[in-house]
């Protein structure tokens, strides 16, 4: 039997619509969550990636602005500019917009971030409390949308041996500390590979579940996955597809050929990638809540 695919784009609306609930009810109690967005330069991807962030903002009933810098502004500007909204009471969340251009240290500009206002839970306080088993702060987007997946599919984790194949600091890692957190979503027993593991399909095979965050197409195929387990691609690739007018389609680090063994997969689209923008609302919210009550 086929895979069920996991359709990423209703669940996504589904949190979308609790968002707009706790964000009216923030207004009745007299505060309007806000959302500041930075793009520094001109980056195509950037610039359609948060136009997609405040529509959803603006669905819910959120407040947002876009602050954009040139593509040459230094490090001290990217970080005046931080230091700014961090000071704005009308907004509750900002999202300095990865990546940011060579001559500024993304690292940096998160470190500058007030902890309460951090939009992808990235800051270094943030993480330490996600390590800490601390839910109540930001929790990064992807590895949190990762979660409601496979909650709002009946995929628990608890309990499930899950290999998580991609070790970075946005997705990889933050993701294995919340599967295995005790708590709503964790209580797997979790295992962090990545390209370079040696005998990679030894360890996903053994998998209940499989999360492939790699970056790098292919990284997953049909003999690497357990008859019956679910696996969640969060990988991006672009590959060449010189028959549509764009010139590329977007495939992700796992080949399609794991639907004929897999249990429930995502797909390139309408999966993993709508779960990203609803858990930015969702960290938005849960800052605006923590202002009022004075927990910011
Ligand atoms: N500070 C920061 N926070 C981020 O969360 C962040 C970032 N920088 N930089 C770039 C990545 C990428 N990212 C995506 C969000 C939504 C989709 C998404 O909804 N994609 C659609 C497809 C959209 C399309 O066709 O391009 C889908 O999967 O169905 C994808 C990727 C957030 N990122």
């Amino acid at each position: 039997m086929p895979a069920k695919l996991i359709d990423g784009a209703a669940i996504a609306a589904e949190i979308r619509a609790e968002v707009a609930r706790e964000a009216a009810a923030l207004r009745e109690a007299g505060v309007t969550p806000g959302l500041a967005a930075i793009i520094v330069g001109d980056n195509a991807a950037s610039i359609s990636y948060v136009s997609m962030k405040t529509k959803a903002c603006a669905e819910a009933g959120i407040f947002s602005e876009t602050f954009r810098l040139p593509a040459t502004a230094t490090q001290d500007e990217v970080i005046a500019l931080v230091r700014q909204l961090n000071a704005d009471p009308r907004f509750h969340a900002i999202l300095p917009q990865l990546p940011l251009p060579p001559q500024v240290n993304e690292l940096a500009v998160i470190d500058a971030l007030d902890p309460a206002k951090d939009a992808d839970g990235l800051h270094p306080v943030n993480l330490g409390k996600l390590l800490r088993g601390e839910l109540d702060g930001a929790i990064p987007c992807t590895p949190h949308g990762v979660v409601e997946l496979l909650l709002r599919t009946g995929n628990d984790p608890a309990g499930k041996h899950v290999v998580v194949v991609g070790r970075s600091t946005l997705v990889g890692r933050p993701l294995a500390v919340l599967l295995s957190n005790k708590a709503r979503g964790g209580n797997a027993t979790v295992t962090i590979c990545h390209t370079a593991t040696p005998d990679l399909a030894e360890h996903t095979r053994r998998a209940d579940i499989v999360v492939v965050a790699a970056g790098r197409a292919g990284t997953l195929t049909k003999e690497m996955v357990k008859p019956g387990a679910v696996v969640i691609d969060v990988g991006v690739n672009r590959v060449d597809a010189p028959d549509r007018p764009s010139g590329y389609r977007l495939v992700g680090d796992a080949t399609l050929d794991v639907r004929e063994v897999a249990s429930w997969v995502t797909p390139y689209t309408g999966g993993v990638g709508p779960m990203t923008v609803a858990m930015l609302l969702v960290n938005t919210v849960k800052a605006a809540r923590r202002a009022l009550e004075g927990r910011g």
